[in-house]
């Protein structure tokens, strides 16, 4: 069986593949000083009160944290026997290669995107994934991660507004019913959801026009489905988008070597 890792700048997520469907999915903090054994423990426990026994002999890791691959590469190779993929390195290869400035890195997360988007909903697609930060991957009709955009995080941005400003609390991101707020927390929340309405309004129109062609909008990320609530900015929400994708670049992968 295959264990899928996205390790994202909030948060990491696991995923068992059994060769037909996910078994389970859970999610933890990162955190690169977490050790191979603590994640074996945390997992192993996750499994047991499911009563999955899963034989895992595959593991492929997408990590927009360089730091914390060391430990999951040990994770694998301790309890897992195998050397695992990591997406982005030589050794992993992807059905397409990303068309972007030479010498240019391109998070993981955004190549196994592309990659799932692509075979869920062919090319001429915009893929946003509501993360740390907000992305938007744009893909070829032939299924290119071919450039984008990065904006600040719904959730980093209200961090940002209380670490910045003295008299603005915490607050958290909600739908406010209108745009003038009557109070400071109705007035933040306005700020952001708005913000973000118009922020994916304005970067998708303009998408399109620099590709003059109509392009679907794919959506993930937990955040997703408050922006998607009486608004017409997505053709899709699919929240399993990232595993999805890390699924298929293993079996690639392997079909290359096989
Ligand atoms: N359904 C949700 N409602 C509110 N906040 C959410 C939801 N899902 C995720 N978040 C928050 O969105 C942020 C990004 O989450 P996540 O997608 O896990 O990011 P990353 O992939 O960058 O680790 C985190 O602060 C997380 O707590
Ligand atoms: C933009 C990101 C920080 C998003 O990461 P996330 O929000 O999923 O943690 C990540 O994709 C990244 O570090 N990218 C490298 C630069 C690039 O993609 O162009
Ligand atoms: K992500």
């Amino acid at each position: 069986m295959l264990l899928c890792i996205d390790c994202g700048n909030t948060n990491t997520v696991f995923s068992i593949w059994d060769g037909e469907k996910f078994l389970d999915t859970w999610r933890m903090e990162t955190n690169h000083k977490r050790t191979a054994d603590e994640y074996y423990v945390w997992l192993s426990g996750l499994m047991g009160l499911k009563g999955i026994h899963a034989d895992i002999t595959e593991v492929i890791i997408s990590s927009t944290v360089p730091r914390v691959v060391f430990n999951l590469r040990v994770l694998a190779s301790r309890y897992f026997e195998c050397r695992p993929l990591v997406v982005g390195k030589p050794e992993c290869a992807l059905p397409v290669s990303p068309r972007v400035d030479q010498g240019t890195t391109v998070g993981p997360d955004r190549l196994v995107n592309t990659v799932a988007g692509f075979d869920r909903h062919g090319g001429d697609i915009i893929v946003v994934d509501f993360g740390t930060a907000t992305t938007f991957d744009v893909v070829s009709k032939d299924g290119a991660y071919i450039g984008g955009v990065i904006a600040p995080g719904v959730n980093l941005s209200l961090e940002a507004l209380h670490m910045a400003a003295a008299a603005l609390p915490h607050v958290d991101v909600t739908m406010p019913e209108r745009a003038i707020g009557t109070n400071t927390v109705a007035c933040i929340q306005s700020g952001v959801f708005w913000g973000y309405i118009g922020l994916v309004e304005g970067i998708v129109r303009q998408i399109r026009l620099e590709r003059d062609r109509p392009m679907k909008v794919i959506a993930t990320g937990g955040l997703a489905e408050l922006f998607s609530q009486g608004f017409d900015l997505f053709d899709a929400i699919d929240y399993d988008l990232t595993i999805h994708g890390l699924r298929l670049i293993n079996d690639y992968n392997k079909g290359l070597k096989a």
